[in-house]
């Protein structure tokens, strides 16, 4: 794996870094230019997920979203599994939370809170625009399904399996996977199958449905093909594939024609940007590969 933080270009930089480095449970890292890596770092209890760490996921997305630095986010996992979904424990937190209340409204505007907390965790790497690649691999469980929905782009190892497994803790998820996952996987059968028996789905019917895209043999190689991905994007104008995501996000649930509006109004000055009389040149006299400055 890359652990090497390559080429430092400004004193904003180190600032970044070091503020980007302390978030509970997240290990950041940049392998090359603009690309970052994000990796679930709880390897102990499978990458479970804390109250700390969502309130990380909140805050590092929401701080790369606006890093000129960072141009695409590779996703992973530490450790022998991706992620074991909400971390149990802290459930019973919450309950200790709950019990310092008598009256019903209060206690359940704690739950609101909560819920909300991790909903916008999530949240926050769909609205993150540059575009991040979950790479899975072991289990992904429970919460881990709701997280990679939120993600643009998902590879896995043949041992990946997932498993919406919330109906089975007596509960229904709450976090994304109901109303995200039925827009990744076409089959409306196959999504509430799997939401309500909570049953397994190996790899290789993940890759049949469309949840992820490509599968690989091991870890290191799916590494590696990630950062050869997240490089490419990373080397193209920042404007454009920001507008893109904004674009796709906005289009998913809306008509045609609203898409076409809101591309339109994003284009009418973004087609007026440095970045697209530089590619266009580039492509056209299949000169130098273009260089673009920070957005
Ligand atoms: C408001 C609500 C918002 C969100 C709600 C989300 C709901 C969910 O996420 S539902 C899903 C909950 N997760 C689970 O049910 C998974 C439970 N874990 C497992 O099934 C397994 O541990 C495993 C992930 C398949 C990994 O198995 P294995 O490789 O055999 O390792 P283990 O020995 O089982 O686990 C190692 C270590 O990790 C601890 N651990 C695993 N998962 C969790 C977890 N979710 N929460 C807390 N701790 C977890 C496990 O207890 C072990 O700890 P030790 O101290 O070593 O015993």
């Amino acid at each position: 794996m890359l652990h090497i933080i390559t080429r430092v270009s400004s004193r904003n930089f180190f600032g970044n870094l070091r503020k980007m480095s302390s978030f509970a449970n997240l290990k950041v890292e940049i392998p090359s230019p603009y690309v970052f890596h994000i990796e679930l770092d709880n390897p102990k209890k499978s990458n479970a997920i804390s109250r700390e760490m969502w309130t990380s996921f909140g805050e590092c997305f929401a701080s790369l979203h606006s890093n000129p630095e960072c141009r695409t986010i590779v996703l992973s996992g530490s450790g022998k599994n991706f992620c074991a979904g909400i971390d149990l424990m802290s459930l019973m937190s919450l309950g200790t939370e709950l019990s310092e209340h008598e009256d019903l409204a209060r206690r359940g505007r704690v739950m609101e809170r909560n819920i909300r907390l991790y909903q916008d965790a999530f949240t926050s790497i769909e609205n993150c625009l540059k575009p991040v690649i979950a790479v899975v691999h072991g289990a992904c469980i429970g919460a881990g399904v709701d997280l990679i929905t939120a993600t643009d782009v998902r590879y896995c190892t043949s041992d990946s399996y997932y498993q919406v497994k919330e109906v089975q803790i007596g509960m229904a998820a709450d976090v994304g996977t109901l109303q995200r996952l039925p827009k990744v996987i076409g089959s409306q059968s196959l999504v509430r199958e799997l939401c309500l028996t909570g049953r397994r789905m190996e790899s290789q019917e993940a890759l049949q449905c469309g949840l992820v895209n490509r599968i690989f043999p091991t870890k290191e190689e799916m590494m590696k093909f990630a950062f050869e991905t997240a490089k490419q994007i990373a080397a193209l104008s920042p404007v454009a594939v920001q507008n893109t995501k904004k674009s796709m996000n906005y289009s998913f649930n809306r008509t045609n024609q609203e898409g076409l509006d809101h591309i339109r109004e994003i284009n009418m000055l973004s087609l007026q940007s440095e970045d697209f009389l530089t590619a266009a040149t580039a492509a056209a006299t299949k000169g130098e590969a273009a260089e673009f400055s920070k957005l």
